[in-house]
């Protein structure tokens, strides 16, 4: 895998998969956990992390733009990305905190890209303009069924006393979710070396060690000088 570009030894690290599979959950866990061992990280998410790519992820996800085809919101996606990466991504990693993103480019390649029909070539373009060089240094998947992992999705809004009427691409059918699991699969049996599925059909804090294990094993060394 090539060296990323920053050279401050700090990691970015990116959390991919379904909907409701405990993303946010493990993101924040991790944070924690980083920081329990002496590491500066920031947290963020996408489309967003940013004024201008919240405002576009708020008109993505009210459906303003799925009548314009998923070609189109590719290209939004790709533009919050930009935004995100330049503005929010990069400064923290040249000043050396570890960035920790609930999705990145894999999504546009799984929902806009697998699922949606976009094609590889336009995809594979705007993650090069998006990314500016930015490749994660890894990517958790977590997986499981989607029927599993949307009853928890229900169970929060009922216990926040919320109605379940779902954002842009939760109103999609469960065979249509069934569909971009495999795709995220496809995308981690791509790129073996920068991404590690688990499964995420397990309790919160078993979920949280697998995933310590991953990023201390891999990391061993950056963590080691970032404690120093
Ligand atoms: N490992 C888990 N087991 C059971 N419920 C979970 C687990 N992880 C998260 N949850 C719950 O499932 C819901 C969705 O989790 P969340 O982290 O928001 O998922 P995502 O970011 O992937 O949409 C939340 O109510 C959360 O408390
Ligand atoms: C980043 C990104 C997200 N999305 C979709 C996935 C989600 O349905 C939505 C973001 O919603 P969000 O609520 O953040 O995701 P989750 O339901 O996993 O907690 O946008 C894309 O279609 N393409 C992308 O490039």
């Amino acid at each position: 895998m090539p060296e990323p570009r920053y050279s401050s030894g700090a990691r970015f690290i990116t959390f991919e998969g379904g909907e409701g599979v405990g993303k946010s959950t493990q993101v924040r866990r991790l944070l924690a956990r980083l920081n329990r061992a002496g590491i500066d990280a920031v947290r963020t998410r996408e489309p967003g992390g940013t004024p201008k790519a919240e405002a576009i992820r708020s008109f993505i996800l009210q459906g303003r733009s799925e009548s314009w085809g998923a070609g189109a919101e590719a290209v939004l996606f790709a533009s919050a990305r930009l935004d995100h990466v330049n503005e929010l991504i990069a400064p923290n990693l040249a000043a050396g905190r570890w960035v920790l993103c609930d999705r990145f480019h894999d999504s546009t390649r799984a929902y806009q890209g697998l699922t949606g029909g976009v094609d590889d070539k336009l995809i594979g373009a705007l993650e090069e303009l998006a990314l500016n060089g930015y490749t994660p240094d890894l990517t958790i998947v977590l997986d499981m069924d989607p029927d599993v992992a949307f009853r928890r999705v229900e169970t929060r809004a009922v216990e926040d006393g919320l109605a379940v009427t779902g954002d842009r691409f939760e109103k999609e059918d469960l065979v249509w979710h069934r569909r971009l699991r495999e795709n995220f699969l496809a995308i981690a049996r791509d790129n073996p070396e920068r991404c590690v599925v688990i499964s995420a059909d397990q309790p919160e804090s078993a979920l949280e060690e697998a995933i310590w294990q991953i990023v201390s094993t891999r990391f061993a060394q950056q963590l080691a000088e970032h404690q120093a």
